[in-house]
This record gives structure tokens, sequence and C-alpha cells, in this order.
């Protein structure tokens, strides 16, 4: 650097050229939907009668997730919290499963010019599901198109920004969402004061759980985690007790392998079993109202309350709320500042640190002791 060029301003995205904002993706039409669930399942033994049911959630929603609008709105709130802190980065979108492909995300950041780019995945927790296949996506691109050595990315260079579950902001839009709910609850002829809080968030197999335990906390313990924060804010703000619950939607995978338990629907009939009549459902495993939130909780789940004589009512995701998009913008700096090799303090909220936003070898594999053998991005080691 020239002696007399400015120093990088505190607020400066440096050394990083373009976020990446890195996604699951999701069918826009019904001729999208069978080859979108080609994509997510290939190699994975989904049974073909739960790729049917799937198949009909989409269909039933005029075959089109409302997934790639959400992270359109994600990507155009970032863009506007960007450009008032006077922070200038472009933001490229790309998707694992669908269009634009990960692929057409490299294309756009090459003609961007982009040489070090940072990913803002759209999973807040840590697992195979929310970090590693990402970090796996990432490499596998870059090799089919020749752009992969033994040192990592030859072509555009990838960071990562650290799982978010337990950064600030999102723990404040989640809380938000939730009292608001509560005054809905209310609104609905419901009674606060006499409701169950259940959280609830995506299943995934044991043995994936198992092999989530990195700094210190599995994927459902990074969970169990945020909602005590949230619970306990919502107390506060509410002025009563806040009893609470986690449980788990949109299982697959064959019925003899285990998942994270409860389902929320069979968790809603062990509630009314008690006597229950008031629920409030946060889906604070998913940043959007996209499918699993628009079928298996406000299709599904909601019926199932209605069936069995509950008030329910189902708390906004963080979507594009302002605390929520500030702290990521506050994160992505984090980052900046920690490839700067600058001093800093990782804001977290609840008992657990920052995870790490270099991972570890082995981080998030699918299963514990099993090395995929995929190399993975924005990780100590490329091969474990
Ligand atoms: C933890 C987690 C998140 C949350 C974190 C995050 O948000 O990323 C998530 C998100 C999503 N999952 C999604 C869709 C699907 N997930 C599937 C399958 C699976 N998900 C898993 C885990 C997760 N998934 C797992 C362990 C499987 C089994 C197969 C495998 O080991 O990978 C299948 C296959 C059929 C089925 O069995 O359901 C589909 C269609 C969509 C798009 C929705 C839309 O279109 O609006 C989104 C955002
Ligand atoms: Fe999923």
């Amino acid at each position: 650097m020239p002696a007399n060029s400015p120093r990088p301003a505190a607020h400066d995205a440096a050394p990083y050229d373009a976020l990446l904002l890195y996604s699951f993706g999701g069918p826009n039409r019904p001729e999208d939907v069978v080859p979108f669930l080609r994509n997510v399942t290939a190699g994975k033994g989904i049974p073909d009668e739960r790729l049917e049911e799937v198949g009909e959630h989409y269909y039933g929603f005029g075959g089109k997730s409302p997934i790639n609008e959400q992270n359109l709105a994600l990507k155009a709130a970032l863009e506007a919290e960007l450009a008032e802190r006077g922070i200038d980065l472009p933001v490229v979108w790309g998707n694992r499963n669908w269009e634009p492909y990960t692929h057409d995300a490299v294309d756009e950041l090459e003609k961007l010019g982009a040489e070090r780019a940072v990913a803002l995945v759209t999973s807040a927790f840590s697992s195979y599901s929310g970090c590693r296949q990402y970090r796996e996506d990432l490499a596998v691109t870059l090799e089919q198109r020749g752009q992969l050595g033994p040192e990592g990315s030859t072509g555009v260079q990838f960071d990562k920004i650290r799982s978010y579950f337990n950064h600030p902001g999102f723990a404040q839009a989640n809380i938000d969402a939730v009292v608001e709910a509560y005054a809905e609850l209310e609104a609905a002829g419901g009674s606060g004061a006499d409701a169950r809080l259940v959280f609830v968030t995506h299943s995934i197999p044991d043995t994936m759980e198992a092999a989530s335990r990195i700094s210190r906390a599995t994927y459902s313990e990074q969970h169990l985690d945020l909602a005590r924060v949230v619970a306990a804010q919502v107390t506060e703000r509410l002025g009563h007790d806040v009893p609470w619950d986690l449980a788990y939607c949109s299982r697959s995978g064959p019925p003899s392998q285990p998942w994270l338990e409860p389902d929320v629907n069979d968790h809603l009939e062990a509630l009314a079993g008690d006597g229950l009549r008031n629920v409030v459902l946060s889906p604070i495993g998913f940043i959007s109202d996209h499918m699993e939130v628009a079928y298996d909780l406000d299709t599904e789940a909601l019926a199932t309350a209605k069936d069995l004589g509950m008030t329910a009512v189902r708390a906004g995701t963080v979507g594009t709320r302002e605390p929520f998009v500030r702290g990521l913008v506050d994160l992505l700096l984090e980052r900046a500042a920690l490839a700067r090799d600058e001093k800093i303090t990782e804001a977290t909220v609840g008992s657990l640190p920052a995870l790490r936003s270099v991972c570890a070898p082995g981080c998030c594999l699918r299963r514990d002791g099993e090395p995929s053998g995929v190399p993975a991005l924005c990780s100590t080691d490329l091969y474990s």
C-alpha cells in the first residue's frame, strides 16, 4: 500500500470485494419441482414416497416456493443497510439447489472482478445441512470449473461468516416476533398468560446431530441456548411466565432412521393431552417463511392445533426485520476485521461462544467419524 493511500475506515469491508448471499434455492414454477427435488436429494436416499409428498407441498403452492422472493428481499435489505452505512460492497445471490446456482454466482463474482468474497449462508445454526454442505458445494463447484487447487480456490477466494444463531441481532428479531405473536394470540381470543411457547426447527438425523458437536454445542443445543435467551426476554417484555419447549418439523429419511424429536404435531397432541389450549409457535430454525414454514407449520401444524381445539399462532421469522439485517452487516464487518487480523470482540448472546468462522477439521460432518471425501472451503483443511 503506498504510504499516502488512506487507511481503511473502521466500517470498511476490506479485504472483501463482494458478499455472496448463499442459500438453499427452491422451484419457481411447477416444471421446476421435480428437477429441484432431484438436485436436493441426489445421493441422499430419500424414499420416493417422501419426494412425492414434498412435491405435493410445492404443487399446493402453485409449484412455487416462497424462498427465492424472500432471498431477493433479504438481498435488497442488505444492500440498503450497506448503502446506509457507506459500505460499497456488491451483493451476489446464489443457491445450492436452484437457479441462480453456485456456478452462476461465481460467474457473476468474476464478472464484477471480485477477488475475495465473503459468504453469508441463510442457515443460522451449525450442522452438516447448515454449514459443511454449503462449504462442500462451493468447493465442488470450483473443482468443476477447474478452479480448485490443493490449497483451495485458485479463482475467487471465499471466506464465510460464522453461524449466527447466537448473534444479538438474530436473537432480537426473534424476540420481537414472539412478543408480536403473543399480541396476536390475545387478539384471536387466546390467553398469553396460559400459553406454551413452542420453538420449532428443522429435524435432522441423530447421526448428523452427533456430528454437529463443534465449539461445545450440537445443533439442538444451539437451539436450546437461543431459546432460553428469547424466552427470558419475552418473559421480561410480557411480565408473566413464558414456559417453552423445542420441537421439530420436516423430518424425512426412512422411518427406521432416528431423527430429532418430538415432531411438532406430536408435541401439540401431547400438550393438548395435558390440557393446554394456547400455543405460540416460534420457527427459530428458519430465517424466512419458506416452504417448511408455509407448509409444515402454517398448513400442517396449525391445522393439527385447530383439530385439537387449541388457539395457536405462528410467530414471524426474522426475514428482513431491522435488527436481523443490521446484525448481518455487523457480522460482515466483524468477519472483515478478523480477516485483517484485528483484535475484535465477537458479539454473542446466551452461554455459548461465537462459533468459528474458519471451520476446524471434521466440522459438521454428515456422520461422526465418517469423512465425507468431498472437499470443503472455509476451513483450516480442505479435505477433512
Ligand atoms: C437443517 C436444515 C435446514 C435449515 C437450515 C436452512 O435453512 O438451510 C433445511 C432447510 C431447507 N430445506 C429445504 C428443502 C428440502 N430439504 C430436504 C431434505 C433435508 N433437509 C435437511 C436439513 C435442513 N434443511 C435434511 C437433513 C434433509 C434430508 C436430506 C439431506 O440430508 O440433505 C428436502 C428433500 C425432501 C425432504 O425430505 O423434505 C427438501 C425439498 C429448503 C427449501 C424450502 C423451500 O423450497 O422453500 C430449506 C430452506
Ligand atoms: Fe431441508
